[in-house]
């Protein structure tokens, strides 16, 4: 097993309620041989898999963290990588699992989606393409609406717009001049990342549903499962995002959470982040466990490099119908580790046909050929 460090900066920083994110640093994660599928006795490897490990505060394990969890996990499995447990911090295990899952799809002759959704899914064949939202970030109403409109002129008819970084009133302006530049049909979700108290929650969607807001996501703070259950039914859809991160201090699993949150009744959507909940494996389980239960899951990224962020489009692909996910961010990265194999168009994006999760596009960038 290799591992890779890699830091690909965004364009510009990400301007949230939780701060900026102006970098993403993480490790991309190559095995060999092994795997059910794969004969890791031949000296050999037959067949590479891929992984990506980029941890974000507040969502996953911190970096360093994840470091030492990559490390201890190569030194116990060598190249196979198949018969020892992957790690239990997040993003950590997203890498092994998406590397181990790449390595047996391709082996299958599979795409990723095909696996997902029969090993973890509803075996529903998976979908050629998924819609996608576009994300923007906290600005002037001025500069919110530019960019919304911008969006929408390339083809995005869902947008989400962080809010919760200044007061009320200035995110009713910005939500305002967005409606005004995009018209009504277009739809609008905004996402707080906790930062409203419930009070302040409670204002913001009395009025947010004027401007035709879809969902609010992350209103209140990642523990409030009660406060946001409070909130549903006042027109405006709540979603759980941060109350959903297992943030791998050895809590309750992924499945557990989002389970925890359905009971609860504290969300109409669940933002399902496969580097947060631990690999495209666990988030496929728990989109079908929340639709079971009448609750829609959007995938996101954690605004990853492409090999995690085309990860992402297959789990997306996996569920019948899914809603607009959060996956067209590699247009805020200033650069990134390959060219693109599912670029966003028109407000949606091609899934790759495989095998795995794009065929040969990622090879090289970390099988230890050329060093990486
Ligand atoms: O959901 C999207 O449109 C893209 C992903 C996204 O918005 C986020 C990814 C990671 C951290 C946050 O900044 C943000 C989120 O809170 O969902
Ligand atoms: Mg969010």
């Amino acid at each position: 097993m290799r591992i890779r460090p890699f830091s690909v900066p965004l364009v510009a920083p990400l301007s949230t309620a939780r701060g900026e994110i102006s970098q993403r640093r993480g490790f991309l994660v190559g095995i060999g041989g092994g795997g059910e599928d794969n004969d890791a006795s031949k000296a050999e490897p037959t067949v590479q898999g891929i992984g990506e490990a980029t941890p974000l505060p507040g969502w996953t394990e911190p970096y360093g963290r994840c470091r030492k969890e990559l490390e201890a996990f190569a030194a116990a499995s060598g190249d196979a990588a198949s018969a020892v447990d992957p790690p239990e911090a997040p993003a950590a295990r997203h890498g092994v699992a998406l590397a181990r899952l790449d390595r047996d799809a391709r082996t299958a002759n599979a795409s990723l989606a095909e696996r997902l959704s029969n090993r973890h899914g509803t075996g529903a064949a998976p979908a050629d393409t998924v819609p996608v939202n576009a994300t923007v970030g906290d600005g002037s109403p001025a500069e919110t609406a530019a960019s919304c409109r911008e969006a929408v002129d390339v083809g995005f008819d869902c947008l989400k717009v962080k809010v919760g970084n200044r007061a009320l009133s200035g995110d009713l302006e910005r939500l305002r001049a967005v409606r005004d530049a995009v018209g009504e049909a277009v739809t609008l979700r905004a996402d707080a990342n906790g930062a409203w108290s419930r009070g302040t929650a409670e204002r913001a969607i009395e009025q947010f549903g004027a401007f035709g807001v879809d969902y609010v996501e992350q209103p209140l703070p990642a523990d409030d499962l009660e406060g946001h259950a409070h909130l549903r039914s006042r027109g405006v859809g709540i979603a759980l995002d941060e109350s959903l991160a297992v943030r791998g201090d050895g809590e309750t699993s992924p499945l557990d959470r989002v389970r925890r949150a359905i009971e609860a009744e504290a969300a109409d959507v669940v933002v399902l982040k496969p580097m947060a909940l631990g690999g495209p494996d666990l988030t496929v389980e728990a989109a079908t466990a929340a639709r079971e239960a009448g609750v829609e899951p959007v995938i996101t990224t954690t605004i990853d490099a492409v090999v995690a962020r085309t990860a992402a489009v297959h789990v997306a692909a996996a569920i019948p119908d899914v809603s607009a996910c959060g996956l067209a961010t590699g247009g805020l990265l200033a650069e990134d580790l390959a060219p693109d194999p599912a670029p966003a168009e028109g407000g949606r994006i091609r899934v790759p046909d495989g095998p795995g999760i794009a065929d040969g596009a990622f090879d090289g960038l970390c099988d230890g050929t050329d060093g990486g």
